[in-house]
């Protein structure tokens, strides 16, 4: 990617920095997790950067914001339509996007990283961003499964990072886990507590991710059930708006690898993390659940 290459190198000592009143954003990676969380923070009044690897990505991710809002104001502008296209613009308006965010980043009060699940991917980011980004800047993951402080560690600013960790899809699930480690500061939590608030959040803090989803690619589970019954007795018996092999097709299939080839390698004689070769097959075959139209299930246009 071109701004990689593109390195204002600044230096800035790692002293500790005061609270920080988050109101503009650089979101890097805008796939179904950045482009959700562009939305919730452009529609509570923030300023936001959406940044990814080419501008045919950026713009599948403005037309999704679009119309998830559209989803949004049908409800909570219902009866006033004039209204509820306003407030669209207007959110829109807080987004811009970019592939090569120099710029952006030099103003942003917190830089939130939501690209692909793989440790060494996001260390290279943020060893980039670390050199580019003011003092001040706050450093978040929204990472599903990698250590916070193993990422904070290609950067000199360890006390500024932490995890925030947004549930899919972002303008619907009012959860974030907000995840410290030992070396994130009082005031970057605070701030991170805040901002995740002002989103309209309700915010967690951990000092580990929550491991959230188990794959169900597993031969023991189908071993008891057909994956359809197994979703609607997840959903009619336990209550779950979907069931898990929905719920994956969801998230995306090799984001549910990535995790569970994580934990497998952390866990090697746990049978919960074992590889799975129905997963590590749909995977091969570029079939990842619903943003390929097939994964457990195909699914239409
Ligand atoms: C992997 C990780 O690290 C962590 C994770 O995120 S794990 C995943 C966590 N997420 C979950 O568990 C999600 C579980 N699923 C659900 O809660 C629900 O199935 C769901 C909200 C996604 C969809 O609900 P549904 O009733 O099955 O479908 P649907 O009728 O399409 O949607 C319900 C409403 O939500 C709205 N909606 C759905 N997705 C939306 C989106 N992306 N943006 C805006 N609105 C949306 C719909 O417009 C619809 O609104 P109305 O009630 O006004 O019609
Ligand atoms: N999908 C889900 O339900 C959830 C995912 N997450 C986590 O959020 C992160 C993103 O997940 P998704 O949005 O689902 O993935 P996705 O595959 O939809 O999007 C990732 C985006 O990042 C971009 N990208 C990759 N490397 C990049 C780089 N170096 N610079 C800029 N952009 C880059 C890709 O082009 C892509 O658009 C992952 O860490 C995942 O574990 C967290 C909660 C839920």
């Amino acid at each position: 990617m071109a701004f990689f290459t593109h390195h204002i190198k600044r230096s800035f000592s790692s002293s500790a920095v005061r609270n920080v009143v988050i109101k503009n954003v650089t979101i890097i990676g805008g796939g179904q997790m950045g482009a959700g969380i562009a939305q919730v923070a452009a529609s509570t009044g923030h300023s936001v950067t959406l940044v990814d690897m080419t501008d045919d990505i950026l713009k599948k991710a403005m037309k999704g914001i679009q119309s998830s809002l559209r989803r949004v104001v049908k409800k909570t502008f219902s009866g006033d339509p004039e209204s509820g296209d306003d407030f669209i613009q207007k959110v829109m308006q807080n987004v811009s996007t970019s592939t090569e965010p120099s710029a952006a980043i030099a103003t942003s009060d917190l830089i939130l990283e939501a690209i692909v699940e793989n440790m060494k991917i996001k260390q290279d980011l943020f060893g980039f961003l670390d050199k580019m980004a003011p003092e001040h800047t706050i450093f978040a993951s929204n990472t599903s499964s990698l250590p916070i402080s193993d990422i904070a560690s290609a950067t000199s600013r360890p006390d500024r990072c932490a995890g925030l960790h947004f549930f899919n899809p972002v303008p619907l699930m009012k959860l974030v886990e907000v995840v410290a480690t030992t070396s994130t500061s009082p005031e970057t939590s605070e701030s991170l507590l805040n901002f995740t608030k002002a989103l309209g959040k309700t915010p967690v803090c951990c000092k580990f991710l929550n491991p959230c989803l188990v794959c169900p690619g597993h031969p023991w589970v189908h071993r008891h059930a057909s994956k359809e019954d197994i979703d609607t007795g997840m959903k009619l018996g336990a209550g779950y708006p979907m069931g898990p092999f929905e719920l994956s097709d969801y998230v995306g299939l090799d984001t549910i690898k990535f995790i569970m080839d994580g934990w497998s390698k952390k866990e090697p004689d746990n049978p919960i993390f074992a590889p799975s070769q129905l997963l590590n097959k749909l995977v091969a075959e570029g079939k990842l659940g619903k943003k390929t139209l097939e994964g457990f299930y195909k699914y239409n246009k």
